[in-house]
C-alpha cells in the first residue's frame, strides 16, 4: 500500500477528510521550502501538494504564476524539488508529498530518470497537469511501476469515459477540478461539485479530491462534506507573498488558515 493510500484509508476509518495545501517549491525562497512544508504538517496537513514551478503554467491564475516568478528567480530546478523532499523525508516519514507539475521540466530531465530521483527521494505522487490521455499511457506506468501514485484532474467537462479511462491510469486519488478555468478563481458552487463528486464516485473506487477555489474553513467543510479530502493552494500562496520577508511571521500566517480549515473538516466526523 502507497503512503497516500495509507493515509486515506486511515482517515477514511476515522470518518476524517484529507486536508491537502498546496505550495511552490521555492518561493519566496528554495532555503525555506522544507521548513514550511513542516509548518504544513504542523498546522494540519494530511498530505502535501508540492508544486515544481514552471516559466508557463498555463492552469494557474496570477497568485501562483507570481510564485513561480519568485521561485525560477532563485533558479529553483526540477531536481533542487527532489532534493528538497529528501530534505523533508529526514524528519518525517509519514505524510505523503505529490509534486504537482507540468509535462515540460520532467520531459526534459527525463521520464524515466525523473520517477527513479523522485522515488528515491521520498515523493509518495506525480501530478501531471498537461499530460495528454494519450501519453498517459507511455508516462504513467513509469510512476506507478515504482509504486508512485499517478495523480490526474478530471474537470466538470470531463466525459464519464474520459474518467473512467482516466481512473484506470491513476491511483492513490484523482482530482477533481471545482470549476473550469485557473487556480485561485472565486467562488465554487458547492451543490454543483457534490453532484459531480457523487457521480465522479460511481465510476471509480479511488478517493476523489476536490480543488480550486477553497479560501478558507467555511468552504472546505462545505466541500469536504462531499469528497475524501479539500486541495487548498492560492490562499496560501498568496499569504505568503505577503509575508514573504518575515519567516516567522510567514509560518504563523500560513498555520492561521489552515488551521481552522483542519478543525472544520474534522468537525465533520460522524
Ligand atoms: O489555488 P486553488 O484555487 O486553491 O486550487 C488548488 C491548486 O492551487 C493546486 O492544486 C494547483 C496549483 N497549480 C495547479 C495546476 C493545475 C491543477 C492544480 C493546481
Amino acid at each position: 500500500m502507497s503512503r497516500i493510500e495509507g493515509v486515506l484509508k486511515a482517515l477514511k476509518g476515522q470518518g476524517r477528510k484529507a486536508l491537502i495545501p498546496y505550495i511552490t517549491a521555492g518561493d519566496p525562497h528554495p532555503d525555506v521550502t522544507v521548513d514550511l512544508m513542516h509548518t504544513l504538517v504542523k498546522a494540519g496537513a494530511d498530505i502535501i501538494e508540492l508544486g515544481v514551478p514552471f516559466s508557463d503554467p498555463m492552469a494557474d491564475g496570477p497568485v501562483i504564476q507570481l510564485a513561480c516568478e519568485r521561485a525560477l528567480v532563485h533558479g529553483t530546478s526540477l531536481r533542487q524539488v527532489i532534493a528538497m523532499v529528501k530534505e523533508f523525508r529526514k524528519t518525517d516519514d509519514a505524510t505523503p508529498v505529490v509534486l504537482m507539475g507540468y509535462l515540460n521540466p520532467m520531459e526534459a530531465m527525463g521520464y524515466e530518470q525523473f520517477a527513479d530521483a523522485a522515488k528515491e527521494a521520498g515523493v509518495d505522487g506525480i501530478l501531471t497537469v498537461d499530460l495528454p490521455p494519450e501519453e498517459a499511457d507511455e508516462v504513467a506506468p513509469l510512476f506507478t511501476q515504482r509504486n508512485l501514485d499517478a495523480i490526474f484532474l478530471l474537470a466538470p467537462t470531463t466525459t464519464d469515459d474520459r474518467i473512467r479511462a482516466i481512473s484506470e491510469h491513476s491511483s492513490g486519488y484523482v482530482y477533481y477540478v471545482s470549476i473550469k478555468g485557473v487556480t485561485g478563481s472565486a467562488t465554487i458552487n458547492v451543490d454543483e461539485v457534490a453532484q459531480k463528486v457523487n457521480h465522479i464516485h460511481e465510476l471509480t473506487a479511488l478517493p476523489v479530491g476536490v480543488g480550486f477555489g477553497i479560501r478558507d474553513a467555511e468552504t472546505a467543510a462545505a466541500v469536504g462534506r462531499v469528497s475524501d479530502g479539500v486541495i487548498v493552494g492560492s490562499v496560501l500562496v498568496d499569504t505568503i507573498a505577503r509575508n514573504q520577508a518575515d519567516t516567522d511571521q510567514l509560518k504563523r500566517a500560513l498555520t492561521d488558515l489552515l488551521h481552522p480549515m483542519r478543525e472544520a473538516l474534522d468537525s465533520l466526523a460522524s
